[in-house]
């Protein structure tokens, strides 16, 4: 992972006002100056909600789009200015996958993943021979000769993914290639892509309103809003230590491990201690750490909420526990906890603490 195989550069893309006369509106800055350098070998990952300008990003970047001001580079070659005939071998060197799979309805998979083959010329035989390899690839070598009318959603996107894959690309663009499916399908979907990324050496970007997309298999992640991106960084850190209100969202609607006010108010009916959440990362606090330090100060401490999961394949959540024992143990434990990871006091049912979760 050395050199940009993609990169905007104050990358703008505006619409023309829609409506006419004196109806007629601004026009839409769909991409805001995006500066963004994409590396080679990366699982890269573009996340944000509906309108943010996600789909714009990944049309300059294959040049369905040009930019309004700044650059797109790909692979060493700006986009900027380029005539159809000079974009036709870059775009060759981009697979792309969408998430209504866009597959010839008349045709059978493999003449769908032959497609792009015929297009580029591929002698008859040499493309047979592609595209079984692909179809295995893919796990699909069964369905050859089928319509893909008779397939699942999730075989499917396995044609996608052959048929773009193709003609080699060095760049894989999935633009919510699994906001179709269901998580089952997804995640089978998403290991797909991670075999692409690391047995084929792709780059893969995936484009998405899905944050269990980013949490499985992106290396590196953009959050996007209202053209910009507002924040960048490996996708561990910037998701287990969220900076701004739109990451912050995706992460409180993902994870669910805290709990809400409500959800609070029914552990208070039912646990009387003094509750407590406490951070489980790979930086601060693992799980054994929290009892080791609860034992440590002779206190009980009932797990009554929460959750372990992974995020970028390394362990991230948070545990919500009753803790009960005499006062003075249990602010011992608790400036224990506070020592080793990030600790929000809900206090007592009697005795609520003024600070709460702000997720
Ligand atoms: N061809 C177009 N003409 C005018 N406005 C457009 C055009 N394409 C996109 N937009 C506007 O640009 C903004 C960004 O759209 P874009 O589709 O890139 O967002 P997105 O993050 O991909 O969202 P979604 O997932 O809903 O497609 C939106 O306000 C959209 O209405």
């Amino acid at each position: 992972m050395s050199h940009p195989l993609l990169s905007f550069r104050d990358a703008v893309k505006e619409f023309p006002a829609r409506g006419r006369g004196r109806r007629r509106g601004a026009p839409v800055r769909a991409v805001d100056g995006v500066t963004l350098d994409i590396d080679a070998g990366e699982v890269f990952g573009v996340i944000g909600y509906s309108g943010a300008g996600k789909s714009t990003l990944v049309r300059l970047a294959n040049a369905l789009e040009t930019t309004t001001a700044g650059s797109v580079v790909v692979d060493g070659t700006d986009l900027t200015g380029l005539s159809e005939a000079q974009l036709r071998p870059v775009r060759a060197g981009i697979g792309m996958i969408f998430q209504q799979f866009n597959l010839l309805a008349s045709r059978t998979v493999a003449g769908n993943v032959a497609y792009p083959l015929e297009v580029a010329g591929w002698p008859r035989a040499d493309r047979d021979a592609r595209v079984r390899e692909l179809l295995d690839f893919v796990g699909i070598g069964d369905k050859a000769d089928v319509h893909p009318a008779r397939l699942s959603g999730g075989q499917k996107q396995r044609v996608g993914i052959a048929r773009a894959l193709a003609t080699s690309p060095r760049l894989l663009l999935a633009d919510e290639a699994t906001s179709a499916l269901d998580p089952e399908t997804t995640a089978d979907v998403l290991a797909l892509l991670q075999r692409v990324n690391r047995e084929l050496g792709i780059t893969v970007v995936v484009i998405t309103h899905e944050m269990e997309v980013v949490r499985s298999i992106c290396h590196r992640v953009a959050v996007m809003e209202a053209g910009r991106v507002v924040e960048l960084g490996d996708a561990y850190r910037v998701f287990s230590a969220p900076e701004h209100p739109v990451t912050r969202r995706f992460v409180a609607s993902a994870l669910r491990d805290v709990p809400s006010s409500a959800v609070l108010a029914r552990l208070r009916e039912r646990h009387p201690g003094r509750i407590v959440t406490a951070r489980i990362d790979e930086v601060s606090g693992s799980s054994a750490q929290v009892t080791r330090v609860l034992a440590e100060h002779g206190v009980d401490g009932t797990i009554v909420f929460g959750g372990i999961t992974e995020l970028a394949e390394r362990p991230y959540g948070s545990l919500t526990v009753e803790l009960v024992g005499h006062d003075a143990a249990v602010h011992a434990a608790l400036d224990g906890l506070r020592a080793a990871t990030t600790v929000v006091d809900h206090g007592t049912a009697t005795r609520p603490a003024a600070e709460g979760s702000d997720r």
